[in-house]
């Protein structure tokens, strides 16, 4: 037989499904990506098609082997991350899902988030989860399904429902509905998750309406949880490495200290700042997550959610129709010397973290008769940096000492003035690695090591490299007049859709 040479990391993002193969030197061999359909059935709900989601993610799988001609006895183990907190609910039997993924953006729940709070339950949420009342996280998503696909409750109540995020979903359908798991990562973001006990909560069980008997078993985020049992992409191949798709970007880039940071510019900015054994909750509504369990000990962290960045450029291509693709919006937003006073608060699904506001909305402020779409252009990009700012203050706050440097990764850090302006804005240093495949990359060390194809933690950190540098330029008064508009800008739409 084939000597096993490669991890096969399966990437399950919001908008596309990927695949890589690594070697033990930490080199991508072989890449496939899909995007599948979105579904937006009314203004504020996304869904997706679990089984498209499933078949896109299994034939990049497919191509990605047949690419290097591997078969399954090449690959040492597989590695899953994925979009988080969004919600499947499938039939045990027929492994059919009883409705489509409610999405991580979607908002259908906010009122009954409203309702929650206003009966005070948030102290009692934040102490045992470490997360905010938010529709953002899966509880009241799984709640929704249950409540609306008819006879579903009942059929939940007689144990017929598995609940799972994403990965579980990918499991079942990888071990042919043998496993039920989850990871600790993944738990962690349901809000029926127990960070310090480390278990499903039954209080929090019956807040939410979800019975104990649809959750998953949860398991650490490196260790053999079971074995592939479809032919597609390969069969009997050791499933080893499972983690939300932030954790696993903050492992990929190897943020193992306390202290560390890093953010994802993708569709929304992800800040996560490592906080070693100790859950430490945030004066600044961040969340407390779990990063990872390696080895038995879980570490946890510090995240500031945005969830608008890279989706501006998105809009400026296939909202405005301002530039026909994301890498143009570079040479439009620099063909002007500044933003010309025009300020984008990208508030299109509410403001995530630090302000939580779900009824706010985006605006654009401070137009003129000069004003053009070049301007605009800057603006939407100076909002990811304004909201990176925001989250950063917040989080040196709550670790009580100024942040140094911030490792960056995702789709919108390829882009050097960005990244320059991000530096400035700041005073941090930004550091870009080689490889900006940061959340397969810890999907693949977590799989490698539950199989020894890596030895430990000291062999995965020689891995990671160093590509590029950003140090700040900004003028401390330039920097005090940009914030101060930012933040005027952003009072005002506060609250906007109440
Ligand atoms: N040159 C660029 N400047 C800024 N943003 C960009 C650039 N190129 C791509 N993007 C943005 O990066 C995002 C894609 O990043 P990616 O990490 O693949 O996102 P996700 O995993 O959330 O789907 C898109 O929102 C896209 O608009
Ligand atoms: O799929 P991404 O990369 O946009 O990440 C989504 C996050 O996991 C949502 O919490």
């Amino acid at each position: 037989m084939a000597q096993a040479k490669y991890i096969l990391a399966l990437d399950q993002g919001t908008t596309s499904s990927r695949a890589l193969l690594v070697d033990t030197e930490g080199k991508i061999c072989s890449v496939a990506q899909k995007e599948f359909g979105q579904i937006f059935p009314r203004s504020g709900w996304v869904e997706h098609d679990p089984n498209e989601i499933w078949s896109s993610q299994a034939s990049v799988a497919a191509e990605a082997m047949a690419r290097l001609n591997l078969d399954g006895g090449q690959i040492a183990a597989v590695g899953i991350t994925n979009q988080r907190e969004t919600a499947i609910v499938w039939d045990r039997k027929t492994g059919e899902p009883i409705h489509n993924a409610i999405v991580w953006q979607d908002r259908r729940t906010s009122a009954f988030c409203d309702e929650l709070r206003a009966a005070g339950h948030a102290e009692m949420i934040q102490q045992k989860t470490g997360l905010v009342i938010d529709a953002y996280f899966s509880a009241t998503k799984v709640r929704w399904i249950l409540d609306n696909v008819p006879g579903a409750r009942q059929r939940a109540q007689a144990g017929e429902l598995a609940f799972g995020t994403v990965d579980s979903w990918l499991i079942w359908k990888l071990t042919n509905g043998r496993v039920h798991a989850t990871d600790i990562s993944n738990a962690s973001r349901t809000l029926l998750f127990n960070i310090h006990d480390q278990k499903w909560d039954d209080e929090l069980c019956k807040l939410f309406d979800v019975p104990r008997s649809m959750l998953p078993e949860v398991k650490s985020c490196s260790e053999v949880i079971g074995a592939t049992a479809t032919t597609f992409p390969a069969a009997n191949v050791p499933i080893a490495g499972i983690a939300g798709d932030q954790q696993a970007a903050m492992f990929g880039q190897m943020c193992t200290e306390e202290g560390m940071i890093k953010n994802t510019y993708g569709t929304g900015c992800f800040i996560v700042m490592n906080t070693g054994e100790k859950a430490k909750r945030s004066k600044n509504n961040l969340l407390t997550t779990v990063a990872w369990k390696l080895d038995g000990k879980v570490t946890y962290a510090l995240e500031g959610s945005i969830f608008i960045a890279g989706a501006v450029v998105q809009w400026l291509r296939d909202g405005l129709g301002c530039i026909t693709r994301s890498e143009q919006v570079e040479a439009l937003a620099n063909s002007v010397e500044d933003n010309g006073g025009v300020y984008m608060v990208p508030a299109f699904a509410g403001l995530g973290a630090p302000y939580w506001d779900q009824y706010a909305r985006g605006a654009i402020f401070g137009i003129t008769r000069g004003t053009t779409d070049a301007h605009i252009a800057r603006a939407c990009l100076e909002s990811i940096a304004f909201q990176t700012k925001d989250v950063l203050d917040a989080m040196a706050d709550d670790a009580g000492i100024p942040i140094a440097e911030l490792r960056v990764d995702g789709g919108a850090s390829v882009n050097d003035r960005l990244m320059e302006f991000q530096a400035g804005l700041t005073g941090v240093k930004v550091v870009r690695p080689q490889t900006l495949e940061t959340t397969a990359m810890g999907a693949a060390f977590f799989a490698g090591l539950a199989v020894g194809y890596w030895k430990d933690l000291a062999e995965i950190r020689k891995i990671w490299k160093k590509g590029a540098e950003f140090e700040s330029h900004m003028a401390p008064q330039t920097r005090a007049e940009l914030l101060k508009n930012w933040h005027k800008a952003v009072d005002r739409v506060r609250d906007w859709d109440k």
